[in-house]
């Protein structure tokens, strides 16, 4: 068994639990009354390489990370250094996470908010929703193709932009295939947890153009940012070294400089 399908397995337990305790039909109504989608799509796709900041307190391969008692102050901090969009890690056994962060973080910021976690069920996009988010991450690993195809669709009609993450060429193409316009790259494989900063710049060409490609994992600062952007990168996925650094809003706004700054040449 992989470290991915342990995830899983504890995800459908946990999920489990919260439809018993809150029915669909009880999602939907908290959806309708939730702060209206923003444009993840668009918030992606400014000048430059756009930052997208995570709140994330454990990793399965780091254990704890940070304790991030407030995760609304966090995400202020990332919003004020400039981030593009906020992602927040709801899932609570292997990253510690909690749905109740994203409800938190959506009332402090005005920047599109993306729901992190390990989506299998369209309950899991209503949740996103109903809480307030504005993306939700689909991880094509975790899933067969018709429900990666149906998350999508249902993700686009309740008004949330999936961002679909792929890790090889054949999952870029069953993401292509669900008809994803946002394509997440992530450099760590989640069956061996293993970080590998080449996958971004293998697979990226193969993206077609008039999708938004995202560099996912392993931004220890502005270089490694250079660097996706070298590949191709409209914006970059940063977790670690944020939650681990010393102050988030200024290593926040030292990524945004370097993803802003004119010398940059991006094939946009
Ligand atoms: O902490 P890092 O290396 O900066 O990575 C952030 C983000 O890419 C990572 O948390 C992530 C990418 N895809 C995921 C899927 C599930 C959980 C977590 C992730």
């Amino acid at each position: 068994m992989t470290v991915l399908d342990e995830i899983l397995d504890g995800v459908r337990a946990d999920l489990a639990e919260r439809q018993q305790a809150v029915s669909l039909d009880a999602l939907k109504e908290m959806a309708v009354h939730a702060p209206s989608p923003k444009d993840g799509h668009g918030a992606l796709r400014g000048q430059g390489v756009s930052v997208i900041a995570e709140v994330k307190r454990s990793s399965p391969s780091k254990g704890a990370l940070a304790a991030i008692a407030d995760p609304a102050g966090l995400a202020e901090d990332y919003e004020s250094g400039g981030a593009a969009v906020i992602s927040v890690l709801t899932e609570r056994r292997r990253f510690g996470g909690d749905i109740d962060d994203l409800a938190q973080v959506r009332n402090r910021v005005d920047v599109p908010v993306l729901r992190k976690d390990f989506i299998v069920t369209s309950y899991q996009l209503w949740e996103a929703r109903a809480y307030g988010a504005d993306l939700a991450l689909l991880i094509v690993a975790a899933l067969e193709q018709q429900a990666l195809i149906s998350l999508v669709e249902r993700a686009e009609s309740i008004g949330l932009t999936p961002l679909v993450e792929v890790h090889t060429e054949e999952e870029l193409e069953r993401a292509v295939d669900a008809g994803a316009r946002v394509i997440g790259v992530n450099a760590r494989d989640l069956t061996t947890l293993k970080v590998d900063r080449n996958t971004f710049a293998r697979i990226a060409p193969k993206i077609p153009s008039n999708i938004i490609k995202i560099a996912e994992s392993g931004v220890r600062g502005p270089h490694d940012l250079l660097a996706y952007a070298a590949s191709g990168a409209d914006a970059v996925l940063v977790g670690e070294s944020l939650v681990t650094g010393k102050d988030p809003r200024s290593a926040v706004a030292d990524l945004v400089a370097a993803g802003t700054h004119p010398a940059l040449r991006q094939g946009k």
